[in-house]
């Protein structure tokens, strides 16, 4: 039977997840959201002709896989707010960032089992990349469960170490946003040479796609896709030795530290012994 899946605060991951889900067969009936306006039940319910709750116990009470999907400083307060009903046979999914999962299993009460994931909003279109980590009473069912869900939207990667879903976030959760900034300057550039807008998204997105399709689809070095490009004293040349001017691995190395920073900080600061 198809597992009942509850998402706790909808917005732009929890749909993202959810379109990609059903964009892959996942029956509507089988899927709930909750959310607090009713401007976003309408929406949501009408556009992807799921359940939309107002009440996050009720879909709690009624699902077999909770989704927990508000942001991580609302965490324990949801959380908190259904704990006293929570099943052992029931499996909780956090999407949030930096809230451990002993943050999780403490404030959900219960020896119940816990995922914690980094997803991206690819996932939307069926090419979501998702890092997972379980808590001890994830079994072995459920996390080969898990990894279909997220096969179904993507592709997922476990990770042992709870530290490095901040490098995954680095990586994956918060990198569409890197790709998407990367896009705008070239799109810009291009209007700034005279083409049009569109024409400059459909160039440099296809580009972009094609070359993440041979990055993931080609067993062959990075550095050697790049070079099969750079013709000696060619264009791209040019272009490459400008980035290197710039630095470019500073320039995303800082970055990424920024975000693994943040990501620290955060589980820091929604973390089950600081806040108690
Ligand atoms: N947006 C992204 O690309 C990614 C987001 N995440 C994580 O996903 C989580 C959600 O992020 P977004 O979807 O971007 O935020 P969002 O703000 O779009 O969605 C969160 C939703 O939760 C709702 N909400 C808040 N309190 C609630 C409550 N008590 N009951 C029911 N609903 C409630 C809000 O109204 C909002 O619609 C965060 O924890 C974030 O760290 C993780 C990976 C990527
Ligand atoms: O920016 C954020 O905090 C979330 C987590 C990863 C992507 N978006």
């Amino acid at each position: 039977m198809t597992p009942s899946i509850a998402f706790i605060g909808v917005g732009n991951m929890a749909s993202a997840i959810f379109s990609g889900m059903l964009a892959n067969g996942y029956p509507a009936t089988s899927i709930m959201g909750t959310s607090r306006t009713e401007q976003k039940r309408t929406h949501y319910h009408d556009q992807f002709g799921i359940s939309m709750l107002a009440d996050n116990r009720s879909a709690v009470s009624q699902a077999d896989v909770i989704v927990l999907c508000v942001k991580p400083a609302q965490m324990q307060a949801v959380i908190e707010a259904f704990a006293d009903q929570v099943r052992d046979d029931q499996l909780f999914i956090s999407v949030a960032a930096g809230v451990e999962l002993g943050s999780l299993s403490y404030w959900l009460n219960s020896p119940v089992a816990v995922v914690r994931c980094m997803p991206n909003t690819p996932s939307q279109v069926g090419a979501g990349m998702t890092g997972l980590i379980a808590n001890e009473h994830t079994s072995a069912e459920q996390k080969n469960w898990v990894t279909e869900l997220f096969a179904g939207i993507g592709d997922s990667v476990w990770v042992e170490d709870e530290a490095h879903m901040h490098t995954v976030t680095s990586l994956s959760g918060s990198a569409p946003a890197y790709f998407f900034r990367f896009l705008e300057a070239m799109i810009k550039d291009g209007q700034q040479q005279g083409l049009d807008e569109a024409t400059c998204r459909k160039l440099a997105s296809y580009t972009m796609l094609g070359a993440a399709r041979m990055a993931t689809e080609l067993d062959e070095p990075i550095a050697q896709l790049r070079k099969n490009i750079t013709s000696p004293n060619g264009t791209t040349e040019q272009a490459l030795l400008s980035f290197e001017a710039s630095n470019i691995d500073k320039i995303v190395a800082d970055a990424m530290t920024a975000c693994v920073n943040r990501s620290k900080e955060m589980s820091n600061d929604f973390s089950a012994k600081k806040t108690d």
